[in-house]
């Protein structure tokens, strides 16, 4: 669970928010502060009041994956296997199990085929893999996604959406500009101007009758299971 409570931070101003374990998207109009929220839910950003709690700790006493709009801007090293394989190195994980928790890895994400390239012949869509990769790698506790989906065409956002549905992360939280997306989220924030305008969770099914469909994750599984064969079947 996280929680927020009386937040002040940047252009936030958000009194109360729970969010349940799962996933969860944050949209809004550009500026509405929606990578502030993220980089809050992260501990990149300490708020100047209030508090948020997730999972009963603080953010900077968390494991937090981050992939965000432009990955290759934050990656470090040349090689892919040496990029997926830096979370572990770090905390001087051995040798061995560094191999073999790379090559699981990249088997899961599609990409054992990449691992010798250099990231700086990549696709947008094989470094968002990559960046995930390394996110991944260190088993999160949060796992944060900023408008990571920008550039990505559809086949490749039903790909990722898989990828995420099966790594049993606690919490995810993305944000987006594109509507559609929201089929894989089990909760919605919408900010405006840095507050919270709607927060909708699928719990609430039913309850959206008299709402704008696009901020209906309801309607959105309904889309996405009558236009794909995508496995969300099972919910509209
Ligand atoms: N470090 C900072 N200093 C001052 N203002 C900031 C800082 N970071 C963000 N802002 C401002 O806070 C507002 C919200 O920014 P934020 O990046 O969170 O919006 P966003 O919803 O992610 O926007 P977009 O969809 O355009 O990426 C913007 O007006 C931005 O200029």
């Amino acid at each position: 669970m996280i929680r927020i409570e009386s937040v002040k931070a940047g252009i936030l101003s958000i009194p109360s928010c729970l969010i349940s374990q799962g996933i969860c998207a944050i949209t809004g109009s550009n500026g509405s502060g929606k990578t502030t929220f993220l980089k809050l839910l992260s501990g990149i950003l300490t708020p100047a009041e209030g508090t948020v709690c997730i999972n009963g700790k603080e953010p900077s006493d968390l494991k937090v994956g981050w992939v965000g709009e432009y990955p290759d801007r934050n990656m470090l090293f040349t090689r892919v296997f040496d990029e997926l394989a830096s979370p572990l190195r770090f905390v001087k994980l051995p040798c061995k199990e560094i191999e073999k928790e790379v090559i699981r890895c990249a088997k899961d994400l599609e990409i054992s085929h990449l691992l010798c390239r250099d990231i700086h012949g990549l696709s947008g869509g094989e470094l968002v893999l990559v960046a995930f990769g390394a996110a991944l790698i260190a088993k999160p506790d949060l796992l944060i996604l900023d408008e990571t989906d920008s550039h990505l065409d559809d086949e490749f956002c039903t790909h990722l959406d898989l990828i995420i549905k099966k790594t049993g992360i606690g919490h995810v939280v993305f944000s987006t500009h594109r509507p559609e997306r929201i089929a894989i989220a089990d909760e919605i924030i919408t900010l405006k101007e840095g507050r919270i305008l709607r927060h909708s969770s699928l719990s609430e099914k039913g309850s959206y009758a008299y709402r704008e469909y696009l901020d209906d994750p309801w309607f959105w599984r309904r889309i996405y299971a009558e236009t794909t064969s995508g496995d969300f079947r099972e919910n509209p």
